[in-house]
């Protein structure tokens, strides 16, 4: 803690800065230390009177003067009586004393609220239509971000129940008014899947307004039952009671491998055959460029067929389950259950196996399940774990001809699961070797990874390319995948990325795959910055990959790529609803300026690193040509 100086203390440092003031005439602030064994010179005796004890000071006359330099005492002191002086004896005047505070009543008499709070409390009952209005007007205050999973579902409402009807609710301020009671039971049939994966529906007629159902693991063409539960403007979200006519092209239950599917809120899509997987996510990729993208339909190009990923279970190298305590949980209670979210229901469900997740997570999974067991009192909140697979030796280093057979397959194949978030993961992409930060961003799913890279390598330079790109500025690189894995294809790379683990990774990454930091070069900020470094980069050999969080990019960032205008722009995104929006903007951007080029917007598809769920990666290619 700080300490305040004593007013004493005070005094003392008032006093001895008139030594300072002295100083200036040659006296020297800082006395020598007084020793007993030599006399005592001029200067250390001018200190000392400059520099008093206390006791001394009170000796002192008001004004020294030594060698001709003046010395004041301090201003005030106290006479024998007690009472304040000036030094010259004179007296200061008194300031008046302190009134007394009135004495403290015995006790405190609150005033009597009871009446006031019981008519706060009986105001009028408000009716239905006001209900509806606070809760309409409450409702409108969160109004969703554009191409965020709120904005995306109520853009398919829209699309259900007919943009004329949704505007006659809005004139008629219906829109949040439920024709459903709160846990009504509901006969719906499923005309559409939505983005996120969940059907939707029209109410029945006979509730004499178009309203939207909206439930989960559900698909069209299909008759169920549901149970309404919650009320959202233009819809209800229902649970799934049963399916009363199934669609046998969507919904096949022998394929579902999860004993906890339809309880658990991680995948979706387990009852569908994988290539109806696909061809849903091909949908949603068409349905995100035609709602968000703002172009023309002639400007937008064929969405072709969703790649598969080559595991579609035992794929997901990262899980992250996680557990809730209850406050003042007694050390006796039972261990809570440590899991995913339950679907459609709050609290977590206990999983002791993800059939998603590679077999080293599932393994990890059990370990990290018995250490929570264990030690489940020593945690004060829940927590989320993280299990993370990785190669197990740094055998998995670029691989050298020294090995053994058996050590190139130990550095090729042996996995285990990483649990501690500052411990480094280890992962090969191909021939390409990778190390991250175990809580850094690295993709989810390793098997469809070179397919991935692959692709992007194509779309860069498809066959009978003329002008073959020979930069690569790798936007939002995180680790390097993609600059590290295409780096040999170009003779200059250069990456931004906004985490500095994960450029410290990529860097690192380069050095281990023999790139040298004159062709590879990573640098931590905003993805925007990058376009001050690469003005050395030739535009029209230049390529960029872009790949940013699901928010997409910032205005900023379009209006630079824009300006830089690169040869060949690959957008890759897990949403592909912001990646609409931006590829939109681009292409606009560059129509509006002048210099006789525009984009082609040559190909967009979805690729499935997320088998089972409804989350599709979108991968869209852009090439600069004359306008
Ligand atoms: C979808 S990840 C892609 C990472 C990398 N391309 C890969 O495939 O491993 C998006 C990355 O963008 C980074 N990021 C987020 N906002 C950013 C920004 N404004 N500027 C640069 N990087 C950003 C995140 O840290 C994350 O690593």
């Amino acid at each position: 803690m700080l300490s305040l100086p004593s007013a004493r203390h005070l005094h003392r440092r008032l006093f001895s800065s008139s030594c300072v003031l002295n100083d200036k005439a040659g006296f020297g602030s800082h006395p020598g230390k007084k020793s007993g064994k030599r006399p005592e010179n001029h200067d250390e005796r001018f200190q000392r009177i400059l520099k008093p004890s206390t006791r001394q000071q009170k000796d002192l006359p008001f004004r020294v003067e030594l060698d001709g330099i003046v010395v004041q005492k301090p201003t005030f002191s106290r006479n024998t009586a007690g009472r304040l002086v000036r030094f010259d004896g004179t007296a200061v005047a008194r300031t008046p004393p302190p009134t007394p505070r009135p004495p403290k009543p015995a006790s405190i008499a609150f005033p009597d609220l009871s009446f006031e709070m019981s008519t706060r409390r009986k105001r009028a009952p408000l009716d239905d239509k006001a209900r509806a209005q606070k809760r309409a007007n409450k409702l409108r205050k969160v109004r969703p971000d554009p191409s965020s999973p709120d904005d995306v579902l109520y853009r398919d409402i829209l699309e259900v129940l007919g943009e004329d009807h949704v505007d006659a609710a809005i004139e008629a301020k219906t829109e949040f008014e439920s024709p459903f009671e709160k846990m009504e039971e509901a006969v719906i049939e499923i005309v559409k899947i939505s983005a996120d994966g969940r059907g939707l529906g029209i109410a029945p007629q006979e509730k004499g307004k178009p309203w939207a159902v909206v439930v989960p693991h559900v698909f069209p063409g299909e008759t169920v039952r549901v149970k309404c539960a919650i009320t959202h403007r233009m819809y209800t979200g229902a649970d799934l009671l049963e399916v009363i006519k199934p669609n046998p092209e969507y919904r096949d239950n022998s394929l579902i491998q999860c004993k906890y599917f339809g309880e658990c809120g991680g995948c979706q899509y387990q009852m569908v055959p994988y290539e109806k997987q696909l061809a849903i996510k091909r949908n949603v990729v068409k349905g995100a460029y035609k709602l968000y993208s703002y172009l023309e339909p002639s400007e937008i190009p064929e969405v072709l067929e969703t790649i598969g990923s080559p595991l579609q279970y035992g794929y997901r190298t990262k899980l992250t389950p996680h557990f809730d305590l209850r406050k003042n949980r007694a050390p006796e209670d039972p261990i809570p259950p440590i899991g995913y979210n339950r679907l459609g229901k709050p609290g977590v469900l206990d999983i002791e196996e993800c059939v998603i997740g590679t077999k080293a997570v599932n393994e990890g999974l059990t370990t990290r399940r018995a250490e929570v067991e264990t030690n489940i009192n020593t945690y004060k909140k829940g927590a989320t774990l993280l299990l993370r697979e990785s190669l197990e030796t740094t055998l998995g280093l670029p691989l050298s001809n020294d090995l053994t057979d058996e050590q190139r397959t130990e550095a090729v194949e042996k996995k285990i699961c990483v649990s501690n978030a500052k411990t480094t993961v280890r992962e090969r992409v191909g021939d390409v070797f990778f190390e991250y930060g175990a809580n850094s961003f690295f993709q989810n799913n390793n098997s469809v990874l070179p397919p991935l890279i692959e692709y992007t390598r194509k779309a860069i330079f498809p066959e009978g390319l003329a002008n073959r790109p020979t930069h690569l500025i790798d936007t939002y690189c995180g680790a390097g995948l993609f600059g590290i894995a295409l780096a040999k294809e170009f003779e200059r790379v250069s990456g931004v990325e906004l985490s500095a683990d994960s450029i410290l990774a990529a860097k690192r990454n380069a050095q281990h795959n023999n790139l040298s930091a004159d062709t590879v070069s990573f640098r931590a900020g905003d993805a925007s910055d990058i376009f001050k470094v690469v003005s050395d980069f030739p535009p029209e050999k230049t390529a960029i990959i872009i790949d940013p969080p699901r928010k997409g990019c910032s205005d900023d960032f379009v209006k630079q790529v824009v300006a830089l205008a690169p040869q060949t722009i690959v957008y890759v995104s897990c949403n592909v609803h912001s990646q609409a929006r931006d590829v939109g903007n681009i292409i606009r951007g560059m129509k509006a300026k002048e210099g006789g080029k525009r984009y082609n917007f040559e190909s967009v598809r979805g690729f499935d690193l997320f088998p089972q769920t409804h989350h599709v990666e979108g991968v869209a290619v852009l090439r600069l040509v004359e306008a």
